[in-house]
């Protein structure tokens, strides 16, 4: 398979990247940054979620930062919603496109959603009915792609299994979360093969923390099975509130600084992405996690 040639991000630093900060983030913050982002040219930014703020608290100001937002006209603000009730809150909110999340392992679906893995896709169902019935775009999520803090190893035809589900429940796009960050190109190749065998590749996104430092190493054996959508995170924020010693995804900065290195093209200026990701590891008060971003903003030229 050829690499690609244009590779679309999502940027998921506001909802992945913020939700497992222990200290609230002000509103106003979270609104600044998904605007910047924004101006520094990425289109697809997943901008909160629609969960019990008993479970994640962090989230629990999504529609205000929803509806607070700047929208760029050219920009999608994906929400996660892993029930009908979070569902209907994000329609009233504005949301325009939504996300439903799953996982490949038993043990993290309970964790994470409270549920066997048979009933969250049961209860994803009337999720992409309602959705479809407003023409609102569904991206799926499948968790432990090929490891489980609980479980450990995840066997490839599983996670394949669930990405079929979601796609054929009707996701335009299924996300293939490392969530724990123990993949390797080896693992991760195997894992794209089982998936892409019942997933058109074209329809397979990679979503990597780097807890090993293997996040950009993955991303590049995913290009080279035609992989072309990934998910990053700005300054490489977060973590999983239920993936303890799990860093946070790749950092946006690293991802672009490779794929522009390798000739691909993302639409996304650089040294402004660089910027965001220092100002709000600043206000975050945190060690900025993009080696790219702080080359950059230490005067390094490539
Ligand atoms: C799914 C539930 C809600 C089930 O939680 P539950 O406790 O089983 O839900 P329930 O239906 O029994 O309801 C219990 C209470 O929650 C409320 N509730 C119920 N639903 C909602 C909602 N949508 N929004 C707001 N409130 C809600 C509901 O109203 C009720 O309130 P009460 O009567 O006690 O006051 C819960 O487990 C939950 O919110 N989990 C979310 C956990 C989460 O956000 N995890 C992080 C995101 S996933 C991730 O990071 C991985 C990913 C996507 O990045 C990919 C990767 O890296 O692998």
């Amino acid at each position: 398979m050829p690499m690609p040639t244009k590779v679309k991000i999502v940027e998921v630093g506001p909802r992945d990247g913020l939700q497992n900060e222990k200290q609230l983030v002000p509103t106003e913050t979270k609104i600044e940054l998904i605007n910047r982002l924004a101006d520094a040219g990425l289109r697809v930014i997943e901008a909160t979620s629609f969960v019990s703020p008993k479970w994640v608290p962090q989230m629990g100001d999504n529609s205000a930062v929803l509806q607070g937002i700047t929208r760029h006209p050219a920009a999608v603000y994906p929400v996660l919603t892993p029930n009908l009730q979070g569902f209907d809150a994000a329609m009233l909110a504005g949301a325009t496109e939504v996300a439903i999340f799953g996982a490949a392992s038993e043990s993290f679906s309970r964790k994470n959603i409270n549920c066997s893995i048979a009933e969250s896709l049961k209860r994803f169902e009337p999720v992409v009915s309602a959705a479809s019935a407003l023409e609102i775009r569904v991206r799926g999520y499948v968790s432990c792609v090929v490891g489980c803090p609980y479980e450990g190893a995840v066997d490839p035809q599983k996670t394949a299994e669930v990405a079929k589900i979601l796609y054929a429940m009707g996701c335009y796009e299924v996300s293939l979360g490392d969530t724990v960050g123990v993949g390797n190109p080896a693992s991760i190749a195997r894992m794209i093969e089982a998936c892409a065998r019942v997933v058109p590749i074209e329809r397979l996104a990679g979503h990597y923390h780097d807890t090993y430092g293997m996040a950009i190493a993955n991303i590049h054996a995913s290009l080279q099975l035609g992989m072309a959508t990934f998910d990053a995170s700005v300054a490489g924020l977060g973590g999983c509130p239920y993936a303890r010693g799990a860093s946070g995804n790749v950092a946006t900065e690293d991802v672009v600084y490779l794929l522009h290195g390798l000739g691909i093209e993302t639409g996304i200026d650089l040294d402004k992405l660089a910027q965001v990701g220092s100002w709000i590891s600043g206000i975050l008060d945190r060690p900025n996690g993009a080696k790219a971003g702080r080359a950059i903003c230490a005067g390094m030229t490539e």
